[in-house]
Parts: structure tokens; C-alpha cells; sequence
């Protein structure tokens, strides 16, 4: 379900990034003060991103989503850690560095459409518009954008003012805008959030086809059960960090239809911590410690138990 295609040519020249990761966080934290008070909203993250891959992060409000994606797209710095894009490294790089990174290397989708948008200029001078700080002519502008707008489904769109557009053909028009420079990476927060259920399968169709068809790498935050549900990688945020991941594969089955098998697993991290899943903590009634034995093919994790003939361990 992961393609491999070509890199976009905007930062195939960009080194020094682990070879084919786009994405590598390694215990990423960011700490807010907030009227002297100190909110960790990411405590140690690590999470890595295939060139060419397309994952879907999830997580309750609150658990680090966006100020994730705020560190990629190069808006915020984090607190400790480290943090790296198509070889950028996003904690060391300078001012001008950045503003190129945030022009060419990552396109930036947000949840309502008219954050990428001008209302008073069409579909296809909207998308044309990020082009005029890139190098290139004219011409060469506007097959790219025909070409942005083919892709994503809407060329019919390209003369018309937003007014004269439908919510999901804004939206594809901020994919368009997102896409303009060619980003190796499109970070997306909540893109379907406003849309009804068939906008929302255009948009998340237009955005597979932006990662099919251009091989830009995505991650889109969502909460749509039905876009986390079609991706090859599902990525879980707890409490700042990433707990679990449900990976998706296509087989055949019995009858020779397509089935779509999809495993969870817990993410260790590299001092070996990992969180259990809520449902197992609850159903076992763990709690302050466990006992764990290692068995032959598998770590066995027990509740607890007063030592014989002692009742409660006393503090
Ligand atoms: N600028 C800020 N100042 C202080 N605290 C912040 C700031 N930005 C985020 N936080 C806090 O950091 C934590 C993580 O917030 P974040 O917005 O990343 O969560 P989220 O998973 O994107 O939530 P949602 O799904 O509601 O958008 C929250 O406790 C939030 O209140």
C-alpha cells in the first residue's frame, strides 16, 4: 500500500536525513509555559516516516496532535529532542534555512480551507500564488498548477472564485496551495474535520492521489475513524507520545476478494518503555507495578501479587 515513486523535485537535493526515512523524531519534547504554569504537551516522542508513506496520527484532544505537526511544518521548536524533515534538522537550522524549509519542503494543509486561501483570486491563481516566492516562469507556473489541478480532480475549478466552489473543492484548491512548491512532506490537520462524509472522500481521495501520483509523503491528523481506516499506517498519541500503531495490509481471501488485514501494536521506545493499551490495564486491574517474566518467544505480564504469607507489601 506504500508506493515508492519519484522524489519531488523540490528538496531531492536536501542530505543528510537517514536514508529513505522523509520524518525522524527521537524523544521529542515540548514544554509550554503558560502563566508560570509548565504543560508538557510532548514527552518523549519518537515516531519515523517512510519517503513516499502516507500515516494517519490519532489521538484524544489534547495529547500532542497538533503541536506534532506545528514542529514539522517548522512553525514551533521543540523543548529537547530531536527532529529531523528531508535532512532538515528542525531544532539547529537557522532563520533563512527555515523559511525556505516552510516554502519548499513542507506544504501545510489546515482544517478550514480559507487558511490557505485569497478570496479575491481564482482556484488557479490561488494555487500559482506560493509559486511567485519559488524560482521558475511564468509559464511554467501555470502548467504546474493545471497540472496540481488535474491531479487532485478539479481543473474545471481553475477560473472560478472560492464563492463559486463547494466546501470539499476549497478544500482540494488548499491541497493545491499546500502542493504549489513541490513539499517532499504534506503535514495535514484535521483536513475532512468540516466536510460532509462525500466531500471528505474527495479531499482524502485528492490527498492518496497527491501521494500516489506526485510521491509526497503525508501525515494528516484526524479524527475521521473512515480516512484513519483507509491508510497503511495508523499512528495513536497518548500523553505526548506514541503508544500504538495499527498497520494495514491488502491479501486475498478465501474467495479471492480483497481483504484488508490490520494488527495493533504497542511502540517501544528506545530505553525499551512502552504503554499498554487502557482496555488490557483495566481488564487486569494492573496498577504501581507489575511482574514480568520473560518466557522463550514473549514477556509475560502478571498483576501484582502479595508475596506468600506477608498480605500487603507495606510502604
Ligand atoms: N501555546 C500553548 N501554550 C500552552 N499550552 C499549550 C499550547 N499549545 C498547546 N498547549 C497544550 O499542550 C497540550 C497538547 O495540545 P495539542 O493542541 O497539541 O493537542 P491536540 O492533540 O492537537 O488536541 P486537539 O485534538 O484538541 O486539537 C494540551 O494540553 C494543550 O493545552
Amino acid at each position: 500500500m506504500t508506493p515508492t515513486r519519484p522524489v519531488p523535485a523540490a528538496d531531492a537535493a536536501a542530505s543528510g536525513g537517514p536514508p529513505g526515512l522523509d520524518i525522524v523524531c527521537d524523544g521529542l519534547v515540548r514544554i509550554f509555559t503558560s502563566e508560570g504554569v509548565e504543560v508538557v504537551a510532548l514527552q518523549g516522542l519518537d515516531l519515523e516516516v517512510r519517503r513516499g508513506e502516507l500515516v494517519a496520527v490519532v489521538g484524544a484532544s489534547g495529547s500532542g496532535k497538533s503541536t506534532l505537526l506545528n514542529i514539522l511544518s517548522g512553525l514551533d521548536v521543540p523543548s529537547a529532542g530531536s527532529a529531523s524533515v528531508a535532512g532538515h534538522d528542525l531544532l539547529t537550522m537557522g532563520r533563512a534555512e527555515r523559511l525556505r524549509y516552510r516554502r519548499t519542503t513542507v506544504g501545510f494543509l489546515h482544517q478550514q480551507a480559507t487558511a490557505n486561501l485569497l478570496p479575491y483570486l481564482s482556484a488557479i491563481e490561488n494555487i500559482q500564488l506560493p509559486m511567485l516566492f519559488a524560482s521558475g516562469q511564468r509559464d511554467e507556473r501555470t502548467t504546474r498548477a493545471r497540472e496540481i489541478l488535474q491531479v487532485l480532480g478539479i481543473e474545471e475549478c481553475a477560473p472560478r472564485m472560492l464563492g463559486e466552489l463547494s466546501g470539499g473543492q476549497q478544500q482540494r484548491v488548499a491541497l493545491g496551495v499546500a502542493l504549489a512548491n513541490r513539499p517532499m512532506v504534506l503535514l495535514a490537520d484535521e483536513p475532512t474535520g468540516e466536510l460532509d462524509s462525500r466531500s471528505s472522500d474527495e479531499v482524502f481521495g485528492a490527498i492518496r492521489r497527491a501521494n500516489e501520483e506526485l510521491g509526497t509523503t503525508v501525515v494528516v491528523v484526524t479524527h475521521d475513524v473512515h480516512v484513519s481506516e483507509q491508510v497503511s499506517r495508523t499512528v495513536a498519541i497518548r500523553d505526548g507520545r506514541t503508544a500504538s500503531e495499527v498497520r494495514r495490509h491488502v491479501t486475498r481471501g478465501a474467495d479471492g476478494g480483497e481483504l484488508v488485514i490490520s494488527q495493533e501494536y504497542a511502540v517501544l521506545d528506545r530505553a525499551g518503555r512502552l504503554q499498554l493499551p487502557k482496555a488490557f490495564v483495566t481488564a487486569l486491574g494492573l496498577r504501581d507495578r507489575v511482574r514480568l517474566e520473560l518466557e522463550g518467544d514473549h514477556i509475560g505480564v502478571w498483576p501484582e501479587q502479595p508475596r506468600e504469607g506477608q498480605g500487603e507489601e507495606k510502604p
